[in-house]
């Protein structure tokens, strides 16, 4: 039997509910579970064309339950409008997270696929703690020292694939040059290098690894990190048998030659590599966390509470994260 894949759905003021509902009436084949308050998914059902009727009529999920679609109720912690951040629901949105993630760990789920939440209101909740995103959450509560963040998507006529892996997350970028250290490199790189062979079949990876400063520190002129840092990892792990390309500027290396040289790139930062994949493929990429002891995808996209309760948001990312989960899922 397949374990069922468990949707968080995230944000209750954001477009996670709505989606949500839109993923479970996709032509899905793996069962899932819907995360959720299920009054909110109720009251979210109209905007998307499905009746009210319909979602209430979905089970209650259950350990060992075979239905397609089921739903997990957790309540809220406030009543919701769509498209207003409410700090009294953001315990609601890390509780979702906390029941997938300990289901994902005993082997109850065969994955967990993350709608989007709000990091804002979350901190703003004052909870205890730092939230910087499900990424490092994920990785706190799974006790894995350093994960990596990586989003693929297809692009162009031709639907090539292009992944962008992260060498640093979610952080100031006056943090950036201080965090990318040869021991955190090292290992972001071999965690990517890995997963890209155990998860996604590609038995010799090629790495195209961005450099830090403009035009790659212009030879040590506008910046030392690729002298100091990066290049010796980079020979380091060449002398290991990896295939690695760069460091190369930023700005030049996604022209499409120099991207078909690879099968994926690692940027250093966020706003580095993110802007141009999601240029590229905005809508259908997915986000995945690398290096965990469970499977966990992700949309492409934020809470957009601008869309929020209309129905407009496009479905195609969680669609296309859930059916990786699925993949990966079927494959552990
Ligand atoms: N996986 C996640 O949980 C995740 C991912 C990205 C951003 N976020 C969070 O979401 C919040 C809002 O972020 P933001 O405003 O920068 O980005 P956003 O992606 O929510 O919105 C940016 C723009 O894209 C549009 N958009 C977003 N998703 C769309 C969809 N599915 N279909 C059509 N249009 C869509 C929005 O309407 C908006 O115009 C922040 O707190 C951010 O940290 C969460
Ligand atoms: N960096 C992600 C993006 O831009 O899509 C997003 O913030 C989500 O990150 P988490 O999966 O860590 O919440």
């Amino acid at each position: 039997m397949q374990r069922p894949l468990a949707i968080t759905t995230g944000e209750p003021a954001g477009i996670g509910p709505e989606l949500s509902i839109q993923l479970a009436q996709s032509n899905i084949r793996n069962p899932i579970v819907l995360l959720a308050d299920r009054q909110l998914l109720i009251e979210r059902a109209d905007c998307v064309g499905v009746s009210a009727a319909d979602v209430a009529a979905w089970p209650d999920y259950e350990v060992g339950c075979d239905a397609l679609i089921s739903v997990l109720d957790i309540p809220m912690g406030a009543p919701c409008v769509a498209g207003e951040l409410n700090p009294n629901n953001a315990a609601y949105v890390l509780a979702l997270l906390d029941r997938a993630i300990d289901g994902c760990v005993s082997g109850e789920f065969g994955a967990m696929v993350t709608a989007p939440l709000h990091k804002g209101v979350i901190n703003d909740a004052k909870l205890g703690g730092y939230f910087s995103g499900h990424t490092e959450y994920l990785a706190e509560r799974t006790n894995t020292q350093q994960v990596v963040m990586m989003l693929a998507g297809q692009y162009g006529h031709e639907q090539k694939m292009m992944r962008v892996a992260l060498a640093t997350t979610h952080l100031p970028l006056k943090d950036v040059a201080n965090a990318i250290t040869a021991e955190s490199l090292e290992t972001t790189l071999r965690i990517l290098h890995q997963d890209l062979q155990q998860q996604f079949g590609l038995s010799n990876p090629k790495i195209i690894v961005a450099g830090l400063n403009p035009h790659a520190g212009e030879s040590g002129h506008m910046g030392r990190e690729e002298i100091d840092v990066i290049i010796p990892v980079l020979n380091q792990l060449r002398a290991q048998g990896m295939q690695l390309i760069g460091p190369l500027p930023a700005d030049t290396l996604f022209n499409p030659p120099i991207l078909a040289q690879g099968d994926a790139v690692l940027a250093m930062y966020h706003d580095q590599g993110l802007p141009v994949l999601k240029f590229a493929t905005f809508g259908a990429g997915i986000n995945i966390t690398l290096g965990l002891p469970i499977i966990r995808t992700s949309v492409d996209h934020g809470t957009a509470l601008d869309l929020a309760g209309t129905g407009q948001a496009e479905v195609g990312s969680l669609i296309s994260a859930t059916q990786l989960a699925a993949t990966l899922a079927a494959h552990t």
